[in-house]
């Protein structure tokens, strides 16, 4: 992973005499003995430095730079191991804002091209360590360790010239062991050394509990209280990859150590890292920049395709669509970014290729708001036709729901032409008793001649139908409108004739009347006969139709409203919407009506 350009460390941990340094590095004095390469002894280091090299010959295509530190923590001072001086002066452990971590001041790196600058970076380091002697060990560490390899890889993106670098490490850590001084006996300076051991480790060990713990999550780490887990807070809890190997002891006499260790290494499990490969900003953002163009110039052909799709549909689809063709003119008006040539993009600077980015980010986000007005569009379409459907239905069930009424009632033929006032009959059947004035002369003819009307009759005969109870009973088809004309016209001109006549009659009898001395209301029998008379009349009226074929009776047909009568000139109109102020009792006809008949007779 160090390779890939993360962070790495691995770390031991335990008690003193536990096999740390040997896990590491292998027995006291290996390296003084000059071994084969392939020995069995040789620790993790060793390995780790073989295995580095033949995985940095199998990657060609990198350029590699390794270069290698050694320290050591004695006493809380940090000790450069590489370049330790006569005087082993201390080293200074400073705050790096461009790293955001600590790193040790002046501190000695050597360039390692070959596997042997490597070894003996590892040598010079184990030599110059600070090495006791006490009870549970004669070849005691009495500091921590920091062996740290640091790897550079650079590899050319592509064929435009531009390398791209990562920065991985891999730090060595070996502790120095907790000793609890009753075992060991340390006196003077190695007790000394023992309590800054143990003040180090113990801080270490408060550092894992906190990351550990999920509670105190963002809260306190105290990475500086001591320099060892300063120099360690980036591999325990930063963007870096941490292997914790515990030492632990088979004897029976360190069960309360080995299970310290244990409870250590158990709690640093739970620390969970976010890693990261580490670059070179500038390089960063260029990789970045680039992934960025090459994602919005995916994005933006997906929506071209997506945009010429629904240009290409067939008319009368989007595009017939005048909202739509509004939203294509809007969306062609697009400012769209130049096109770049990748092979220059690399020599593009990064101000250029910034405002590139801007470029396609605009377009990008003009097209979302697009998608995002053409979807709402939509949605407002779709809810509108909705409205428009339950609407429909709503008519519709009313429509029915009237006709269903029309047809239940016994005297209302369900005829559209109908004026909203039939509606409001009550439902006693007695249509006199409703607010619509019929005229007298039909009234009496109906109950003169009762259901022995004839066919020329469509309104009474329906209102016949549906009292004798036949479902068949339809309102009679609407004739042409020039046939409806004419009959109206004709029809009136009868009822005219038939009125004029009729008064002509009771004008006749009335001065007969008035002839026998006997005046208006002097007989019954006078009334009585003429009302049988005019009975007389109409029946013959009624049984002898005119030449066209048809009644002089007026009639009402299906494209005349009921209770409105309606002529065209010569004929004066004549309406029977409301019953007129006055009415002469004998022929019950208007003064207007009367005028106008009195007026034709003349004629
Ligand atoms: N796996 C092992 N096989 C053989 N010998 C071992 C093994 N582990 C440790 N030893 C031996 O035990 C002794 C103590 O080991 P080591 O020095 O590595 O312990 P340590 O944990 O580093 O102690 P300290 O913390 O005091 O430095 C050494 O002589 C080492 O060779």
């Amino acid at each position: 992973m160090a390779v890939e350009g993360f962070s790495t460390t691995a770390f031991c941990y335990g008690q003193t005499g536990s096999g740390k340094t040997h896990t590491l590095t292998g027995p006291p004095g290996l390296f003084e003995k000059n071994p084969d390469p392939y020995s069995e002894d040789h620790g993790l280091v060793f390995r780790s430095f073989m295995y580095l090299f033949e995985l940095l010959k199998q990657r060609s295509e990198f350029h590699f730079i390794l270069k290698a530190s050694f320290l050591e923590i004695y006493n809380e001072k940090v000790i450069d191991l590489l370049n330790p001086g006569t005087a082993r002066k201390p080293l200074a452990v400073r705050w790096s804002k461009k790293s955001r971590g600590f790193f040790v001041e002046n501190l000695f790196t050597v360039d390692c091209e070959e596997l042997d600058d490597l070894l003996a970076v590892l040598e010079e380091g184990m030599r110059n360590r600070s090495v006791g002697r006490h009870n549970m060990n004669d070849y005691s560490s009495r500091s921590h360790t920091i062996l740290t390899v640091h790897i550079t890889s650079e590899q050319q993106m592509g064929e435009d010239g531009v390398f791209i670098s990562k920065q991985g490490k891999i730090n060595f850590v070996d502790l120095a062991g907790s000793e609890m001084t009753k075992k060991t006996h340390s006196e003077g300076k190695t007790l000394e050394e023992a309590n800054n051991i143990n003040k180090s480790l113990m801080v270490l060990g408060y550092c894992i509990a906190s990351l550990s713990d999920s509670r105190k999550k963002g809260g306190h780490i105290p990475y500086r209280d001591s320099k060892l887990t300063k120099l360690l807070a980036d591999s325990l809890a930063g963007n870096g990859v941490t292997l914790m190997i515990a030492c632990i002891s088979p004897a029976r006499s360190n069960v309360s150590e080995t299970i310290n260790t244990l409870r250590y290494a158990a709690r640093a499990k739970k620390i969970r890292t976010k890693p990261i490969v580490v670059m070179d900003p500038r390089e960063a953002l260029i990789l970045s920049l680039k992934r960025e163009v090459n994602a919005l110039q995916s994005e933006n052909d997906h929506l071209r395709s997506a945009i010429n799709f629904a240009q290409d549909k067939p008319p009368g689809t989007a595009s017939s669509d005048p909202g739509a063709n509004s939203f294509m003119q809007g969306r062609l008006v697009l400012k769209t970014p130049p096109t770049v040539d990748l092979e220059k993009l690399a020599e593009m600077e990064g101000q250029e290729l910034s405002e590139l980015v801007r470029h396609y980010m605009t377009e990008n986000e003009a097209l979302r708001k697009e998608n995002a007005e053409l979807f709402t569009t939509r949605e407002l379409v779709l809810r509108d036709q909705e409205l428009v459907c339950r609407e429909n239905e709503r008519l519709l069930k009313k429509l029915e729901d009237v006709n269903s009424v029309c047809c239940r009632s016994p005297i209302i033929p369900a005829r559209p032409t109908y004026s909203a006032e039939m509606l409001n009959m009550s439902g006693n059947g007695d249509l006199d008793a409703t607010n619509v004035w019929v005229n007298p002369l039909n009234a009496s003819l109906t109950n003169t001649l009762g259901g022995s009307t004839n066919s020329t009759l469509p309104g009474p005969r329906f209102k016949q139908d549906i009292l004798e109870g036949r479902k068949s009973a339809k309102p009679p088809h609407r004739l042409p409108e020039s046939i409806q004309k004419e009959l109206d016209k004709r029809s009136i001109g009868n009822s005219m004739m038939n009125i004029a006549e009729s008064y002509r009659e009771k004008s006749h009898r009335r001065h007969n009347s008035w002839d026998n001395g006997k005046g208006m209301h002097g007989s019954t029998g006078s009334a009585d006969s003429t009302s049988s008379a005019r009975r007389n009349k109409l029946k013959e009226l009624a049984d002898n139709p005119n030449q066209d074929g048809n009644s002089r009776v007026p009639q009402r047909t299906s494209s005349t409203p009921i209770g409105s009568v309606t002529t065209e000139s010569p004929l004066p109109e004549v309406s029977l919407q409301r019953r007129p102020a006055s009415i002469s009792r004998t022929t019950g006809l208007t003064d207007e009506e009367q005028t106008h008949i009195r007026g034709l007779v003349a004629a």
